[in-house]
């Protein structure tokens, strides 16, 4: 996985149909899915429960681009193994989820994983300024985690903070929850470079209808085409 600030579409599968997880995957690939975007949730630190390594490990060999594994749980140092042997390539993990965030981007890496560092909407950047030499993404999230379809909360003065704090690192940014046609440029602008949409994409298409899926990512390409990151 090489580093590029070409901005990339990362279709969360929250919004897919659980009982068809193969093939929805290989739907979103085949329609241009740059990354395939994975929520672990455990009804403690998000009041919502998803999925955990058996589930992620399962998907692995439908995963052709690359699996980003969001963590929305507390504790995680604990699980960082389990998600490296279950093929994940990037880890991300709350910056809220404990009190060793240094120590859980360094035992991530440790695994052979890329590491992310994810701030719910009340966090300011400057939470993650120490550990940008141990992070390979930044997850900014605006939707407070733990559901799909919610409305988007503008963090564009979070984003711009942190695409300068990042400097000449190689660090992505990328944006989570409510991302759409309208709300994409805002982002991009703002210097962000991936952008996880689950609604957007999934909304009117399926594994029967998989051009659906094609057309709503392209909806939100041309949205932020020209758009320098
Ligand atoms: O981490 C998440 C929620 O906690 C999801 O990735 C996010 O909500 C994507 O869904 P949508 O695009 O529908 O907002
Ligand atoms: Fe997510």
């Amino acid at each position: 996985m090489s580093f590029d600030r070409k901005i990339k579409i990362a279709p969360s599968i929250l919004s897919a149909d659980f009982a068809n997880f193969g093939q929805e995957i290989q739907a979103i690939e085949a329609q241009g899915a740059d990354w395939v975007h994975v929520d672990v949730m455990d009804g403690h630190f998000v009041p919502n429960l998803t999925f955990g390594p058996p589930a992620v490990k399962a998907f692995r060999p439908h995963v052709k681009t690359v699996m980003d594994v969001h963590l929305m749980i507390t504790p995680v140092d604990p699980y960082i193994d389990a998600y490296a042997e279950a093929g994940a390539d990037i880890l991300t993990a709350h910056v809220e989820a404990g009190p060793h965030i240094h120590r859980t981007l360094q035992a991530i890496r440790a695994a052979g994983m890329k590491a992310g560092v994810a701030l719910n909407p009340g966090t300011p950047a400057e939470a993650v300024e120490h550990v940008l030499d141990l992070a390979d993404l930044v997850c900014v999230m605006t939707v407070n985690p733990g559901f799909g379809g919610q409305k988007f909360i503008d963090m564009t003065a979070k984003i711009r903070r942190l695409r300068q704090m990042i400097g000449d690192r190689p660090v992505h940014i990328e944006i989570d929850g409510g991302v759409d046609p309208g709300t994409a440029p805002l982002v991009a602008e703002a210097g962000a470079d991936v952008l996880v949409a689950g609604s957007a994409v999934f909304k009117g298409g399926s594994v029967s209808a998989p051009e659906v899926y094609g057309q709503n990512m392209r909806a939100i390409r041309a949205a932020v085409e020209g758009v320098l990151v």
